[in-house]
């Protein structure tokens, strides 16, 4: 079956599954929409692809605003044919977003397969992405804590969704904040699962020598190794964390997780709040610091996974367990833990080698490292 049939089938699926979208937004869009949208409806939409319509640009390839004739406003992931990433990752996406369904992800409405033109059509969201405001100093002020706040248990909500509830297991593998979308009244949704990964069944972790992610938010673990489980995304979340209760990128002039824990250590870590914030409750601020560091320890048993986080920032009374050393990473993208040291601990060796035994062979670790060369820098 070729690509276009496939993908048919998937919609049709969806739609005789009923699954036409977020009650709250999408409930009778999908009746009267057709999911396969041609070519020519996208580029009346976004004015033959203009510059004007241009939202950004991605690892996938450009993505631009269209208006539909239906007034709708969609955003339009244009696949670069120059892209390494391909139809592979293409049918990746489509599949898994049409079997996923939850506020805190981004929704897939339809797709474009015609000639050599590969498209995907989302829900447009006003606000675009988290990167944009939190860390341009003139609007940064404008998130206020309580947002910071909720966008932060967003998408804790969404990566549960993805970990523990979805019908699949799934590892995003690149959570950042130009990966969180915000709605128009600042919902986050977390976007972009062309790197997801598939768990079948009970695995909880794989081996690969294919390393994707974003420099700063890789876990040490996974980028040495390879190793990659849910606690990957962990590491990823944490450092999203850090980044919106400080305002700061993770890999700035200096290192944000290590400042982070140099000053927790101190007792001084509110002195990262993010200055342009009017006011923040600094209860939660610090709670929020300290989850940030227990979800990058170097040690992956060690941090908690996505269900102990939302219990943790659920609850008034939970006391968050002391942060040990996290995964730092030193200068020249080396990591300051040996790899052994952050697969294992004393009570976490017995669960990992259950299961398939991390790699450890020099060739193997040199491997990963030339793979490691391909991770985005820090957008
Ligand atoms: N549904 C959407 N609504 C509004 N803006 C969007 C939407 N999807 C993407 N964008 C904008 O387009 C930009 C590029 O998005 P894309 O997901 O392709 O790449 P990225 O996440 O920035 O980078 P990479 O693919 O390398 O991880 C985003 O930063 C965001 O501002």
């Amino acid at each position: 079956m070729n690509l276009l049939s496939r993908l048919r089938d998937c919609l049709r699926c969806r739609r005789a599954a009923g699954a036409g979208g977020d009650a709250d937004d999408l409930d009778g869009r999908h009746e009267s929409w057709d999911l396969f949208f041609g070519l020519q409806t996208l580029q009346a939409a976004t004015n033959f692809f203009s510059e004007a319509n241009k939202l950004g640009h991605g690892g996938f390839g450009p993505v631009y605003k269209g208006l539909l004739p239906n007034d709708h406003e969609v955003a339009i992931k244009k696949l670069s044919l120059t892209s390494s990433q391909g139809v592979r990752e293409f049918t990746n996406e489509v599949k898994l977003l049409l079997k996923l369904q939850h506020k805190n992800l981004v929704m897939l409405l339809g797709c474009c397969v015609e000639g050599p033109e590969k498209m995907l059509v989302y829900e447009y969201l006003p606000n675009k992405s988290l990167d944009f405001i939190l860390f341009d100093k003139e609007k940064s002020g404008s998130l206020q804590w309580s947002q910071r706040f909720q966008i932060i248990i967003g998408v804790v909500r969404g990566l549960l969704y993805l970990h523990e509830e979805a019908p699949i297991r799934i590892i995003h593998r690149d959570i950042k904040a130009s990966n969180i979308l915000l709605d128009d009244k600042f919902n986050p949704k977390i976007a972009d699962f062309g790197l997801a990964r598939l768990f079948p069944g009970d695995d909880t972790h794989l081996n690969t020598f294919r390393i994707s992610g974003t420099h700063g938010y890789i876990a040490p673990e996974y980028a040495m190794h390879g190793y990659l489980s849910v606690k990957a995304d962990v590491f990823s979340f944490g450092i999203l964390v850090l980044e919106i209760v400080s305002g700061r990128k993770a890999t700035g002039k200096t290192d944000l997780l290590t400042d982070t824990w140099t000053l927790f250590q101190t007792g001084k870590q509110l002195e990262l709040v993010d200055e342009s914030l009017d006011s923040c409750t600094p209860n939660q601020a610090a709670m929020c610091l300290q989850l940030g560091l227990l979800c990058c320890q170097a040690i992956v048993a060690d941090r908690p996974d996505m269900n102990a986080v939302h219990n943790m920032l659920s609850s008034d009374s939970f006391t968050l367990p002391q942060p040990g050393r996290p995964g730092l990473q030193g200068r020249g993208g080396r990591w300051t833990t040996t790899a052994s040291s952050a697969l294992t601990s004393t009570n976490a060796s017995s669960t990992i080698s259950n299961h398939t035994k991390p790699s450890s062979s020099t060739e193997e670790f040199s491997r990963n490292s030339i793979s490691c060369s391909s991770i985005n820098e820090g957008r």
